[in-house]
């Protein structure tokens, strides 16, 4: 059987600083993503919302036409940074997310974009499940006030190394969503994220690696850097955790870069050592992995 990573990858993950200004934002992260590929890694990750403050009322003032017709470098100036910067650096970058305008469907959208060396787009991922709480006392923030949901899995070939998951960050709350992408062969699941100081230290790791050992697959979670005078406060910890549930790496809330070597034969060891991979049971409930993805 093919393996599931065919060659080692580095993967590193940029907890991004960012402000108010967008160019700024895109400048930073370009010099960001140019000394982790300078370190050697092969696919890099920026976090949710790495080109403006994370809140609802800054979607609308910061949201951008992906694909503007005729293109158009003015209207949608993330995308052509991030497309030129994956060229630059030679490698696979998972875009983190910014805000869409969707001009066809008159709707905002929490949206990732991930590219190829060659600056080719791979995969467009609206975030699927709106990130909508209320923890009385403590952080109410509703999404859906100003956002749409997207209604697709993200499954993406990175050719020459295999095939990964990708997902915003209250995404990773649905291990369906995971586990459909695992199933589809992903080896990785990668989620740029912002949680905060509520649901950041109760749930952020669990969630890893919950995600991991539910899918014995590599598990990504990259958060913006902590700002505590935004309106939003980042819980950061960035994270590589492996198919074992073991966490390989971890930031602190600070900015920085979280780098780890992933290797398909670990994922094969992990399956082969507690066979979940071949002891399911659909005669005895639904195998969700019959669910339609896309890129
Ligand atoms: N920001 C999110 O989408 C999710 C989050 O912070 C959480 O689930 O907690």
């Amino acid at each position: 059987m093919a393996k599931l990573l065919q060659k080692p990858l580095k993967l590193a993950l940029v907890q991004l600083a960012t402000g108010a200004d967008k160019a700024a934002n895109l400048a930073h992260a370009r010099s960001k993503v140019l000394e982790a590929t300078s370190k050697g890694a092969n696919l890099v990750v920026l976090p949710e919302c790495f080109n403006s403050p994370y809140g609802t009322k800054y979607f609308p003032k910061y949201a951008e036409e992906l694909q503007p017709s005729p293109p158009s470098e003015e209207k949608s100036p993330s995308f052509h940074a991030l497309s030129k910067l994956a060229k630059e650096a030679r490698c696979f970058l998972v875009g983190g997310s910014i805000p869409e305008y969707g001009k066809k469907e008159d709707k905002y959208y929490n949206t990732n974009l991930t590219f190829d060396p060659e600056g080719k787009l791979l995969a467009t991922h609206r975030k699927v499940h709106l990130f909508d709480i209320d923890i009385p006392g403590k952080i109410k923030f509703k999404e859906s006030e100003v956002l749409s949901p997207g209604n697709q899995i993200t499954v993406v070939d990175l050719p020459g190394y295999g095939k990964i998951g990708i997902a915003i960050c209250y995404d990773v709350r649905f291990p369906e969503l995971a586990m459909v992408a695992a199933r589809k062969g992903a080896f990785l699941l990668v989620y740029p994220g912002a949680f905060n100081l509520t649901t950041g230290e109760l749930h952020w790791t669990l969630q890893a690696r919950a995600r991991a050992v539910d899918n014995q697959s590599y598990v990504a979670l990259c958060s913006p850097a902590r700002d505590m005078n935004a309106d939003y406060n980042a819980w950061g910890h960035s994270m590589i955790v492996d198919p074992n549930a073991l966490v390989l790496t971890e930031l602190d809330e600070k900015e920085g870069i979280a780098y780890a070597d992933l290797n398909g034969d670990r994922i094969e060891e992990v399956r082969k050592g507690i066979p979940i991979y071949t002891q399911r049971r659909f005669d005895v409930y639904p195998d969700v992995s019959e669910a339609k993805v896309g890129s």
